[in-house]
């Protein structure tokens, strides 16, 4: 039977409708959400992704602003920019597209934007108030897969989930989320042993690694669910790490890419952004 399609460009659309309404309710009380993203360089993708989320916010009724600097822009200066952000009581949520140019520390960045402005939640403050369990904002891409799986109707627990990647804005974070939600997690890397063994047992498999070609049909389970996270630009074509065609032959549910999991990731940039300026009214 063919999987089920978890067409999250849907899942996204129903998503930011009910957002829409809660910013109307914000701006009835004279409060206008507003994110701004800094851009730092001339990256052709970077550059209509964070298009893609200032269109995404005044569509859904925020206000948005991009600052775009030059790519020869100073640590320093870029710090000082975050600085006024960070003073702006209009500036609910402050977005550094990643990855910065060479001559900029990528971690002095994170931990300049205010805790209580970082809609991204890579501020390692935020970060640890994650896995302390308290107040913080959860990455955007987790989240989004989180929403995913409530659509795919699946109950986590005591499921084996694998994930594979260990990154700090994916795999990780997104590990934390499923074990919270009671799935017995395996956190599968470069260095792990026996993948295909763990995989072909796995009843949910979250691939967040960026290579084309990794999950293939015999390594899935009859049944399986598939969040493909995978987005590496193969012959100007965006392409996930599981190979779409014949894995959906065996699973019950799969994300394609595009249209899976990548418009979920910008819709909690704007759930975050949201919830920011809701905490800032308190
Ligand atoms: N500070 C920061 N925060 C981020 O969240 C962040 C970042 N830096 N740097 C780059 C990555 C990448 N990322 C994506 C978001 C949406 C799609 C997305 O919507 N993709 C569409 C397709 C878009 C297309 O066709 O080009 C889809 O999968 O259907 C993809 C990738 C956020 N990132």
């Amino acid at each position: 039977m063919a999987a089920k399609v978890l067409d999250g460009k849907k899942i996204a659309a129903d998503y930011r409708a009910n957002l829409a309404q809660e910013v109307e309710q914000l701006k009835a009380q004279g409060v206008t959400p507003n994110l701004t993203v800094i851009l730092v360089g001339n990256d052709g993708a970077s550059q209509s992704y964070v298009n893609n989320k200032k269109k995404s916010a005044e569509k859904i009724g925020m206000s948005s602003s991009i600052i775009h600097l030059d790519e020869s822009t100073s640590e320093a200066a870029l710090l000082d920019e975050i600085e006024k952000l960070n003073q702006d009581a209009n500036v609910h949520g402050i977005l550094v597209q990643v990855p910065l140019p060479k001559q900029i520390d990528e971690t002095k960045v994170l931990e300049k934007i205010a805790p209580e402005k970082d809609v991204d939640g890579f501020n390692p403050i935020n970060i640890g108030r994650l896995y302390a369990g308290v107040e913080t904002y959860i990455p955007c891409t987790p989240l989004g897969i989180m929403e995913i799986l409530k659509h795919a109707d699946i109950d986590l627990e005591g499921k084996d989930v694998a994930v594979i990647g260990r990154s700090h804005i994916v795999g990780q974070p997104v590990a934390k989320l499923l074990t919270d939600a009671n799935a017995t997690v395996t956190l599968l890397h470069s260095r792990s042993k026996d993948m295909g063994d763990v995989l072909k047992r796995s009843d949910v498999i979250v691939s967040a690694v960026g290579k084309p070609g990794l999950v293939t049909k015999d390594v899935v389970k009859e049944g399986a669910v598939i969040v493909d996270v995978g987005n590496t630009v193969v012959d100007g074509k965006l392409t996930g790490d599981v190979v779409y065609d014949e894995v959906s032959e065996v699973a019950s549910a799969i994300t394609p890419v595009p249209g899976g999991v990548g418009p979920l990731t910008i819709t909690m940039v704007l759930n975050n952004t949201l919830l920011a300026a809701k905490r800032a009214q308190k």
